[in-house]
């Protein structure tokens, strides 16, 4: 008990202090010239805690950067369309990226005006540009045409098919428990890993009943909204990526120097991680949560009711059969499947191979550093998973078209190929194809790099002017 208070006043005293984030002395540079978050180290890595220090290293107080402006978004964060959540959680924070990529139409940049309060004196610390004759922007005008003759019909699907998931996961977890038999228990976690990835589908929109399926694994859409919405999407395969941290120590996907037990072992002991993996981030949230909520640790960690989605499963269960004990062996087992399922499709997916670029490697110069350039730059995308709406929807397929239009329904994407196949001619950017299997080979071979690679992606044909710079 002594020992845990000890631990507990080591972390309220900050003895373990934020790291300056220009300090030299950091243990990884940014090859894209971005600061070393200040919260990287901190040791339970969660939303609530890279946004706190996304606050701390931007610090434009009470004011919201874009591009190069600042705006007091004050009286508009309850009237947001897409929910005050985006903009509650990151006053204060360079949301350029996140304004770029969630809104299509022009709308939000006419009325950005109003909030208009001055110039920014300083650079952005994200090197990306969004040129209007660049490759992002040309793209999404030409999105936005399409649009309008894209059948909706696609979406209503994605819909269905995601409704059906989270019911076969109920049924099977029912049936699971009243035979006492762990082969449906298998289904149920199929099930839950499979609704999961298709919930994700829902959190990058505005608020809708269906991303809650996702705190159905545990994990949390609000959680999810951070680590993955406002920090993986928008500056992918950075030191600002959480998913690349949180996944640390025990997978190191960027290049740098890695211990020869890490060598020996990572290969090796990843299967227990991913299905150990919606549990583990459980309960490791929710200490955190109790930890703040005594005042024991810094950083703010709110507990909501949907923490606790996932045990309303485990209550029906037990209706269905009197042995609480059985039940829960049932539904810890359910959770190791379905991480087990998630790690397999999801972990493994779209960002991480020898082939793409990390964080470390040889960038591309400046100029080419549009946004939407740079997320093709860090996205493999599956041929086989491309060609079914369903496995789309539940493998993070269409990636790359996911990260340029993240608030599309995965069913529309495809419509979207003609567009973009010749956007990519025109500019020279490139999108890689390979299957799921060598996808998940070129993992493993990421997870042992830790020699940067020495020269840039394949140059652009085609580069924005300056002039028309917004
Ligand atoms: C952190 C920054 C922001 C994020 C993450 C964000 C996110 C979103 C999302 C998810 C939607 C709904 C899109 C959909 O479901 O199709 C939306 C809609 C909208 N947002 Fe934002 N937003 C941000 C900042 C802003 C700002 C600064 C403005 C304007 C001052 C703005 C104005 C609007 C408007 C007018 C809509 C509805 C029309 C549309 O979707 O184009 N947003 N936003």
């Amino acid at each position: 008990m002594n020992f845990i208070f000890h631990v507990l006043l080591f972390l309220k005293s900050n003895v373990m202090p934020p790291k300056d984030g220009n300090d030299e002395n950091q243990p990884f540079k940014s090859s894209l010239g971005m600061r070393y978050p200040t919260l990287r180290e901190y040791p339970i890595k969660t939303g609530d805690v890279w946004i706190q220090g996304k606050k701390m290293d931007d610090d434009y107080r009470d004011l919201w950067r874009i591009h190069d402006g600042l705006y007091d978004l004050s009286s508009f964060v309850n009237s947001h369309p897409g929910g005050s959540d985006w903009l509650e959680w990151t006053q204060g924070t360079d949301i350029t990226e996140a304004f770029e990529a969630h809104h299509i139409y022009t709308g939000p940049e006419k009325l950005l005006q109003k909030f208009f309060v001055k110039k920014a004196t300083t650079p952005r610390d994200a090197p990306f540009h969004f040129k209007e004759d660049g490759f992002y922007k040309t793209v999404k005008r030409e999105v936005r045409e399409a649009l309008k003759d894209i059948p909706k019909w696609p979406a209503i699907l994605s819909n269905i098919y995601t409704d059906l998931l989270l019911t076969g996961y109920i049924v099977c977890a029912i049936l699971a428990a009243a035979n006492n038999s762990y082969w449906i228990a298998t289904l149920a976690g199929v099930f839950l890993g499979t609704v999961t990835i298709a919930s994700h589908n829902y959190i990058h929109r505005r608020a809708n009943f269906r991303m809650y399926y996702l705190n159905f694994s545990m994990m949390s859409w609000r959680d999810w909204r951070i680590t993955h919405v406002l920090s993986h999407h928008l500056y992918p395969n950075t030191i600002n990526d959480l998913e690349l941290a949180v996944l640390e120590p025990m997978c190191q996907y960027l290049p740098w120097a890695k211990s020869k037990w890490y060598l020996k072992l990572a290969w090796w002991y990843q299967p227990i991680f991913y299905a150990i993996f919606f549990i583990v981030g459980h309960v490791k949230g929710m200490v955190h949560k109790l930890l703040w909520k005594i005042g024991l640790v810094p950083y703010k960690a709110p507990l909501y009711w949907d923490d606790f989605l996932a045990y309303v499963v485990l209550l029906v269960m037990y209706w269905f059969n009197s042995s609480f004990q059985n039940v829960l062996l049932i539904y810890l087992y359910m959770f190791l499947v379905a991480g087990s399922h998630f790690g397999i499709t999801a972990i493994n997916a779209a960002h991480r191979d020898p082939d793409i670029f990390l964080d470390g490697d040889a960038p591309r110069p400046l100029p080419e550093l549009d946004w939407g350039v740079y997320q093709l730059d860090t996205v493999i995308d599956r041929s086989d998973v491309s060609k079914f709406q369903l496995l789309v929807l539940t493998s993070f397929g269409d990636h790359g078209l996911h990260h340029l239009f993240p608030t599309l329904d995965h069913g529309l994407l495809k419509y979207l190929y003609p567009i973009f196949n010749r956007n990519c001619e025109k500019f020279g950017a490139n999108l890689l194809f390979r299957t799921h299997w060598e996808v998940m080979k070129g993992h493993f071979a990421q997870l042992l790099r830790t020699e940067p690679k020495p020269t840039p992606p394949k140059p652009l044909k085609l580069l924005p002017t300056d002039k028309k710079e917004e």
